[in-house]
């Protein structure tokens, strides 16, 4: 993936707004077929880098390319290749899917109408497509607003908090949608998420940023496989195992919680480390372990922020 031109290309993005640096040197690459993740605390200047990503504020610093063109320099041509949906797609509910679909290409000027049929059948919806949409459910909505960000055939997708208001079941569908429309269209899709739970079952990659600055960009597979796992141990007493676990250079992020002590290690040192609180005293009643989740590392990495 990593030899092909990106689709989306942002380098050294700064915004500055009443003196206050919003967003400082951010910089990713999102390549065609690929679902990137955007992650951040309340806060942390997700929509303000979207907004500059479609080009509804200016950067005071940096550079947007879009499938090879710069965002400042030749907008109409860089934006030409984006689809978004910023905010709730805003649909006429007493229009069918199709009528709506109808007026938006006609709004936009230069699309066939048999693009119309491609992109219902790209978002499922050829059953439906006819009923009014005030008869949709929230997840048909999102897919029929997908739909109309599909009608120019966009190279790169960009979705702020596409799950907002979902159920679990809308959810997993629009996930499994989204990867067919990325894997099989070759679209390069951001998506921007406070859900960590969905980014890592949707995402390839992701970026993680706090305080308007880019803390990592990394595979989630890499980010959530590394070495380690999370134990959690029930022990007594409780401080000095703690303190214990502290005092162990491979086990890092201990924490006391309710009724457990929470930590990681590698997996292969867990025996051993188990045989020294015994040998200290203390007494092991309960061991639990789990693979890292992006959320432990998110946690980690923003020191606890709030989540947006
Ligand atoms: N026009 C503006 N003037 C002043 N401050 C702003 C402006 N726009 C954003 N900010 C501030 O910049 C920071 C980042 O805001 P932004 O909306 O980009 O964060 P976010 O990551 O999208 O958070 P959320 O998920 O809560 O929307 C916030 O502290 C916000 O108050």
């Amino acid at each position: 993936m990593a030899q092909r031109e990106p689709v989306l290309s942002v380098k050294s993005l700064c915004k500055r707004i009443g003196g206050r640096e919003i967003v400082k040197d951010i910089q990713f690459d999102v390549f065609p077929g690929e679902i990137f993740g955007f992650l951040g605390p309340n806060g942390a200047g997700k929509t303000t880098t979207i907004r500059m990503l479609v080009g509804l504020i200016r950067p005071t610093g940096g550079t947007v390319h879009i499938a090879g063109h710069n965002l400042q320099r030749d907008f109409l041509k860089a934006i030409r290749h984006v689809g978004c949906i910023v905010e709730n797609p805003e649909m006429y509910a007493f229009l069918s899917g199709r009528e709506n679909l109808e007026h938006f290409a006609r709004m936009a000027g230069d699309i066939p109408p048999e693009r119309i049929d491609e992109v219902i059948r790209l978002v499922e919806l050829e059953k439906r497509i006819d009923d009014k949409v005030k008869t949709y459910s929230l997840g048909m909505r999102q897919r029929l607003g997908i739909a109309q960000a599909l009608l120019g055939r966009p190279k790169l997708l960009i979705l702020d908090e596409p799950t907002n208001g979902l159920d679990p079941a809308g959810i997993r569908e629009l996930r499994d949608f989204i990867r067919k429309l990325a894997r099989g269209e070759g679209i390069g899709v951001f998506i921007s998420s406070h859900i960590l739970h969905e980014v890592q079952l949707m995402c390839d990659r992701v970026a993680i940023i706090s305080r308007g600055r880019l803390l990592k960009t990394d595979r989630v597979d890499r980010l959530v496989d590394g070495d380690s796992l999370v134990v959690e141990w029930t022990l007594d007493p409780p401080e000095r195992g703690a303190e214990l676990l502290n005092d162990l250079p491979y086990v890092s992020n201990v924490e006391r919680r309710e009724n457990h002590i929470s930590s990681q290690l590698p997996e292969e040192r867990i025996g051993e480390t188990v045989r020294m609180m015994v040998d200290a005293g203390i007494l092991v009643s309960g061991i639990h372990r789990r693979r890292k989740t992006l959320e432990d590392i998110f946690l980690q990495m923003t020191e606890g922020d709030p989540i947006a």
